[in-house]
């Protein structure tokens, strides 16, 4: 006789919520139609050689599952990522993790640092002068760092306002700031693809948004055309700042 205990019901519910958060996550990913796919295969196999049992086909289905494994790592490696990192950077998880792993307090950017950037961005901002500044926190950007040019310098307001200024040969792209340092400019960020994002934001809103999303970065954001300021923080965005709430989202956001 089946038995259906508690066990059970846990293990249903946990797969459909991992069936939810794969399927919310291709949504998102606008692969929705490849993960429809997926599953009725998975349900004409399990039909083709579990209910009918048909050797032949039920053999041949079983083969390319075996190697459908791997297949959907490589189609989706990406997505993967997305959903290990966001299972990492969870805010539980990562408490857990700050218990045992103490920062180095000396390397982060503190209140010295902070008010150079805001001083910046507001300048930049009356200038009509357009500016993207990543802050590192935990989640290493040595990937972004390496697709600029070092810069390696102390935080200084007119340092940052000058790498920025029209015509200046990196004022393209985004300036990193890690550990008390304007580590490199002219960084490529990754571009979200977000269909949340206003239209009237172009490039350089996408590309904060990006690396707000793939990292526990905060991205800040000048707007060339219109002199707003605007940071993106784990994949949401806080528009039209001024000076004072800027510089109380980053004492808030670098912790002190
Ligand atoms: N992937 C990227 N990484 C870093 N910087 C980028 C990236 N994409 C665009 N940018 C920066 O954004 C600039 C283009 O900005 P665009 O006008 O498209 O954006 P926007 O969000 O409308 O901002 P603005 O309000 O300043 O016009 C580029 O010149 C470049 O400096």
């Amino acid at each position: 006789m089946f038995e259906f205990g508690i066990k059970d019901f846990v293990d249903i519910f946990c797969v459909a919520l991992m069936l939810y958060y794969i399927y919310r996550l291709m949504k998102e990913s606008r692969s929705l139609n490849v993960f429809i796919g997926i599953m009725v295969f998975i349900v004409v196999w399990l039909f083709v050689s579990q209910i009918l049992e048909m050797r032949l086909l039920g053999s041949i289905m079983d083969k390319l599952v075996s190697v459908g494994v791997i297949a959907i790592i490589i189609l989706f490696q990406e997505e993967i990522r997305k959903f290990l990192y966001n299972l990492g950077a969870h805010r539980r998880v990562n408490g857990i993790i700050r218990l045992f792993v103490s920062g180095d307090n000396k390397d982060k950017v503190d209140m010295e640092s902070i008010m150079p950037v805001v001083m910046a961005c507001m300048n930049m901002g009356k200038a009509r002068i357009g500016a993207l500044i990543v802050i590192e926190r935990i989640s290493s950007l040595d990937d972004i760092v390496e697709t600029g040019d070092i810069i390696d310098a102390n935080i200084n307001q007119r340092l940052i306002e000058n790498i920025f200024f029209k015509n200046s040969p990196l004022h393209d792209g985004a300036m990193v700031i890690s550990k008390k340092r304007i580590r490199a400019a002219g960084c490529i960020l990754p571009v979200s693809h977000s269909i949340d994002i206003p239209k009237e934001l172009g490039l350089r809103h996408r590309a904060a948004m990006g690396i707000s999303q793939d990292s526990d970065a905060i991205a800040i954001v000048v707007s060339e055309e219109t002199g707003r300021i605007s940071v993106a923080i784990k994949g949401q965005f806080h528009l039209r700042l001024s000076a004072e709430q800027l510089e109380s989202i980053l004492t808030r956001e670098l912790d002190f």
